[in-house]
């Protein structure tokens, strides 16, 4: 999905829900969007400059909230995107936060663990005046995980020592992070995915489930789910896929991903999306799905563990086909209803345990799916059209509230 797919869909959302246009005129444009250099020293001393970016698409629920991505292809459009998705994942899980994201045109797998340190402490100086516990509350997404938060909460806070500071979540829990962030975007995508085969009367147990991706998202939702009985029939990366109709063996898999950089598979990063399953999720990168791999997948389901990893072209094939699409704004929005339970626990000071925030996420997911599912059920429509027609109606119910709108 697109700017322009995006604003198609809030405006068939307003019409269906028989909103006022200026309930679209206060979402069309983001309310700030940062943009600007971002100097390191390379470890041979000279000067390199990259973009760094910022959007905070709405505040109108609360302080921005969202992820940085670090990626040599990120730019001000696709972090404007992610932002405005972040406006309906916040929105549609209820959340005191409205939508942001930020982003690092670099490519990791270019700079040193050293370079990567200096870039990231660059950015948040240049960030530091436009962020806050309040304002805007960045998090991991792409290529950042709790050491760059680490550095970032590390850069912000250079005469301050706050354990609890809630400028960031997704930190460490040495350093304020709530126990369970790390697996939380998959544990929720798992919650989606079991409350979906609820309705069809259908278990976990020996469900085949392709992975694409084998990051933060990909990993974990491989780990979970064949602990709880799934058989992973692929998973990829960057580079390439291991495949295995038996089920193949995870951890190995995994361990190989960490000693080696790459999973070492003997098939193309593309063939994941081949490979007869019962579940396809996608956790890698955005319009992973074209109309022309979504006539080639072979799937019950899509549970999109990604950002927008299905074109709208593939939608609507995929709609003929009777796959269903879980769509990110609820599937993968564990992440950030962990971050705001990070954050809630920071701004009171409290210690949280692991099965605490796991057992709220799981009240969540729960309560999402089943308002999206109602919408479903009431208006006829896939899940992606009703996820968004239930998060437009809180958002336009607060603007209502509000006076904003008639
Ligand atoms: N982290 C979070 O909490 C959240 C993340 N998301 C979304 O989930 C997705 C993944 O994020 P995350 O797991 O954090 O990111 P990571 O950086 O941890 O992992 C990304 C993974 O995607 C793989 N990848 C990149 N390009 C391709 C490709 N062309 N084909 C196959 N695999 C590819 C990478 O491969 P390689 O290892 O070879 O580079 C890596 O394994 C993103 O869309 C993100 O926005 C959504 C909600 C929250
Ligand atoms: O944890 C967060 O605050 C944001 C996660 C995120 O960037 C996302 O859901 O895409």
């Amino acid at each position: 999905m697109n700017t322009q797919e995006l604003y198609a869909m809030i405006n068939e959302a307003s019409e269906h829900l028989e909103l006022h246009d200026d309930f679209q005129q206060l979402l069309r444009i983001p309310e700030r969007q940062l943009a600007f250099s971002v100097p390191y020293e390379s470890d041979e001393g000279s000067m390199r400059v990259v973009e760094g970016f910022r959007t905070l698409h709405s505040s109108l629920l609360g302080p921005g909230k969202g992820g940085i991505r670090l990626h040599p292809e990120t730019n001000i459009d696709e972090t404007s995107l992610l932002a405005s998705w972040m406006t309906m994942k916040n929105a549609l899980m209820h959340l005191p936060f409205g939508g942001a994201k930020g982003g690092i045109a670099a490519d990791p797998k270019q700079l040193s663990d050293k370079e990567r340190e200096r870039v990231i402490r660059s950015y948040i100086r240049k960030l530091s005046p436009y962020i806050g516990r309040d304002q805007d509350i960045p998090a991991p997404d792409v290529n950042i995980g709790q050491q760059e938060i680490g550095w970032m909460l590390d850069e912000y806070e250079k005469h301050l020592h706050d354990p609890y500071n809630a400028v960031f979540t997704g930190k460490d829990p040495v350093i304020g992070g709530i126990p369970g962030r790390v697996e939380a975007t998959a544990a929720g995508v798992v919650h989606t995915i079991r409350c979906w085969l609820k309705e069809q009367d259908r278990s976990l147990n020996n469900l085949k489930v392709a992975i694409q991706g084998a990051g933060n998202v990909g990993s974990f939702c491989a780990r979970i789910l064949a602990d709880k009985g799934a058989i992973i029939t692929a998973i990829s990366d960057s580079s390439s896929t291991v495949i295995d109709e038996n089920g193949i063996n995870v951890e190995k898999v995994l361990k190989t991903k960490t000693d080696t950089g790459s999973l070492g598979g003997d098939h193309e990063s593309s063939a994941v999306f081949e490979v007869p399953c019962d579940v396809l999720i996608p956790a890698a990168m955005g319009g992973a799905i074209d109309e022309e791999t979504a006539r080639l997948i072979q799937a019950d389901l899509i549970a999109e563990g990604a950002n927008g990893p299905v074109t709208a072209d593939a939608d609507r094939v995929l709609e003929e086909r009777g796959i269903d699409v879980l769509p990110d704004i609820l599937a993968n929005a564990g992440g950030v209803v962990v971050s705001y339970l990070e954050w809630r626990m920071n701004e009171r000071k409290e210690e949280w345990s692991k099965a605490d925030a796991l057992s709220q996420l799981e009240h969540y997911m729960r309560q999402a799916f089943s308002r999206t599912n109602r919408t479903k059920q009431e208006s006829g429509v896939s899940y992606r059209r009703a996820a968004y027609y239930t998060a437009c109606r809180r958002l336009a119910d607060v603007m209502q509230a509000r006076g904003l709108i008639k």
